[in-house]
């Protein structure tokens, strides 16, 4: 697998974390071992309970798993000082929360803004000309996120993502809290983000909808991945998911 971290811009090797809880241990992932390719939509589906967000977790230096490997970017996250860990993270991962995260003191533009800003570098422009157009959000740029309905605070939250040009953007239910069609745009972008722009994005979902619109969908298990499914190829995704009872 060190090779095939190589020329995956995100990988996992043999990932095991344990949570102890008292006396209970629970293994949350029991040996996980997968690649993401450059530009490329997968989604992690899979009940509740099975591991998908501590898969995310681990992948985007948000936790530490028990034993195993990251790599993400060519950079390995065991053994790194927290303070180096976020600077990577910074650097190069973009998040999308189910609750939005924004900052309620900021307006939409700063709340854009600000992981670029904290990093040092430079606002590219274009860029966010072409993410405002393509959201929709140009004429909501002064507005704090109290004073924007959850449709748009999850394209300001998009937007926040992509501006930095990340490796990659995980999205944690990025749909979760929003109406059917603010959820659809939020995919259709995510979608396009992929396509038209080279994006990686890994997008955990309980939804198989939702997870039908990535190119590949991992479904996760006690732990463990159980199925790797090649959406782009023309698997029926949401049938794979639910005929089995998958999902929560
Ligand atoms: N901080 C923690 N301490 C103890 N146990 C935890 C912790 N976080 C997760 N777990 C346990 O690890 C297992 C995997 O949890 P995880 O949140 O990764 O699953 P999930 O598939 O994302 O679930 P959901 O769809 O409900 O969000 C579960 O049994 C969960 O209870």
């Amino acid at each position: 697998m060190s090779a095939a971290a190589g020329e995956h811009i995100a990988a996992a090797v043999d990932l095991v974390k344990i949570y102890q809880q008292g006396q209970a241990r629970i293994r949350a992932l029991d040996g996980v071992t997968v690649g993401f390719v450059r530009g490329q939509f997968t989604a992690i589906a899979g009940p509740s309970g099975s591991g998908k967000s501590t898969l995310m977790h681990c992948l985007a230096g948000l936790d530490s798993p028990t034993s195993g490997q990251v790599v993400l970017d060519g950079t390995e996250l065991s053994g790194l000082s927290d303070r180096t860990l976020t600077r990577v993270r910074r650097d190069k991962v973009g998040f999308v929360f189910q609750s939005f995260n924004l900052l309620p003191q900021l307006t939409a533009l700063e709340n854009i803004a600000l992981p670029v800003t904290l990093s040092g570098r430079r606002l590219d422009q274009d860029l966010l000309g072409h993410l405002a157009g393509v959201l929709g959000i140009g004429d909501r740029m002064a507005h704090r996120p109290g004073e924007l309905s959850g449709g748009q605070q999850q394209r300001v939250a998009l937007a926040r993502a992509l501006v930095a040009r990340p490796a990659v953007v995980f999205a944690d239910e990025p749909t979760g809290n929003l109406d059917s069609r603010s959820g659809t745009d939020v995919l259709d972008f995510l979608r396009r983000s992929v396509h038209d722009l080279g994006q990686t994005v890994v997008m955990v979902t309980h939804d198989p909808r939702a997870a039908a619109c990535a190119d590949r969908v991992l479904v996760l298990a006690d732990g463990r991945i159980v199925d790797d499914i090649d959406a782009a190829a023309g698997a029926d995704v949401t049938r794979a998911l639910t005929g089995v009872g998958r999902t929560r």
